[in-house]
């Protein structure tokens, strides 16, 4: 049975022998999904953020692994496991060279890998074919993740309730529903009235492009504002809530998230309202102690000097272009995930979700 989430585009989608991936770039004037069959395609996609959003990163990054097995195993017919194995550890690093921030990407690949060891004892058609397999896997499983993050954040919602959004955390930056947006997709089914608010997100504008295009496409209540107006809208009473993605949670609780979270955070601090991280349990990296130690991607300055489609500053400006910054946990209200919702003390209770 199909239901409104069926109304939201998927980011990526296997077709027999290729990925057919949207090319975010382009939203929400033009609809074009791309066919990827080579690692260095995935690479560009996630570089040039054709796909992007922690999860979508990852899952497309899955699927690289598997073109790098079976493009070796095509180009080397006569090639052993373990010189297939070596090339897709090798093609692995190479993809985790294409962006740095969402943890998501190197969960990603690390859980490829690890089943590149399972399957050692196999020919290199059946590890080609078992990796594939795992891909997809990982792609199905974080659909199911955001239906059940979207279940828990519901809960933390009622009808009437203005939620502010920043950035893109819908279903075009994961397998499906997203996670910051995946409870407003359920609140429409379940006929709770939430009114959205989206920060368009400069400089690449995902809140506008991707967050408001989305959504409305689902018919959710949705209004776009500038960044600069979350502050008004938030004086103005019309926010109970802000709900946000994030790319890597570290162990303190420290949330990275698109440039200008930080921002929302303490605003949100300042007018009493909650601020809710949601995520899946992938987005959690207890390897990393504190956001200090998130590397934060810095893009190029055109992104800011040539936004839409002209140039917006002068010729040679210096520009500093950071594409995230870091929450410090004393602003999160709670994290979601799907294993439920985390609150202050959470940092003691990080490490217990992955019990
Ligand atoms: C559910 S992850 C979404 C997360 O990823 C976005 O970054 P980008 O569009 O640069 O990949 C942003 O930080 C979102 O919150």
């Amino acid at each position: 049975m199909s239901t409104l989430i069926d109304k939201v585009l998927v980011s990526l989608r296997w077709n027999a022998d290729h990925l057919e991936l949207l090319d975010q770039r382009l939203l929400p004037e033009e609809i074009l999904y791309l066919n990827l069959t080579q690692v260095a395609e995935v690479w560009e996609a996630i570089r040039q953020l054709k796909v992007r959003g922690a999860p979508a990163i990852g899952i497309a990054a899955a699927y690289g692994v598997h073109f790098a097995a079976q493009r070796f195993i095509e180009s080397n017919p006569s090639t052993s496991i373990q010189d297939v194995i070596a090339e897709v550890k090798q093609q692995a690093e190479y993809l985790a060279t294409s962006r740095p921030t969402a943890v998501n990407l190197f969960w990603a690949l690390d859980r490829m890998k690890r089943r590149t060891e399972t399957l050692c004892s196999t020919n290199p058609s059946e590890l080609s074919a078992g990796l594939l397999v795992e891909a997809q896997q990982i792609q199905s499983e974080d659909e199911e993740t955001n239906r059940m993050i979207g279940e828990h954040a519901l809960t933390l919602f009622e009808s009437g309730m203005g939620v502010l959004t920043h950035c893109n955390a819908g279903g075009l930056a994961t397998a499906k529903y997203g996670t910051a947006l995946a409870p407003f997709y359920l609140a429409l089914e379940k006929g709770i009235d939430l009114k959205v608010f989206a920060d368009e997100t400069r400089p690449i504008l995902q809140g506008a492009r991707l967050t408001a295009f989305e959504l409305q496409q689902a018919g959710v209540d949705v209004t776009l504002i500038c960044d600069n107006m979350a502050g008004m809208v938030m004086a103005k009473g019309w926010i109970q809530a802000v709900i946000v993605g994030t790319d890597r949670v570290a162990a303190n609780g420290d949330v990275a998230n698109k440039i200008g979270t930080y921002s929302v955070a303490v605003l949100a601090k300042a007018h009493n309202i909650p601020f809710y991280v949601a995520c899946p349990l992938s987005t959690i990296d207890l390897n990393t102690p504190t956001g200090e130690q998130i590397p934060i991607e810095e893009r190029h300055a055109d992104e800011i000097t040539q936004g839409f489609g002209k140039r917006t500053a002068p010729q040679g400006i210096k520009v500093y272009n950071p594409a995230f910054d870091i929450t410090p946990h004393e602003y999160v209200t709670a994290i979601i995930t799907e294993k439920g919702i985390v609150r202050p003390s959470y940092l003691e209770n990080l490490p217990k979700l992955f019990n």
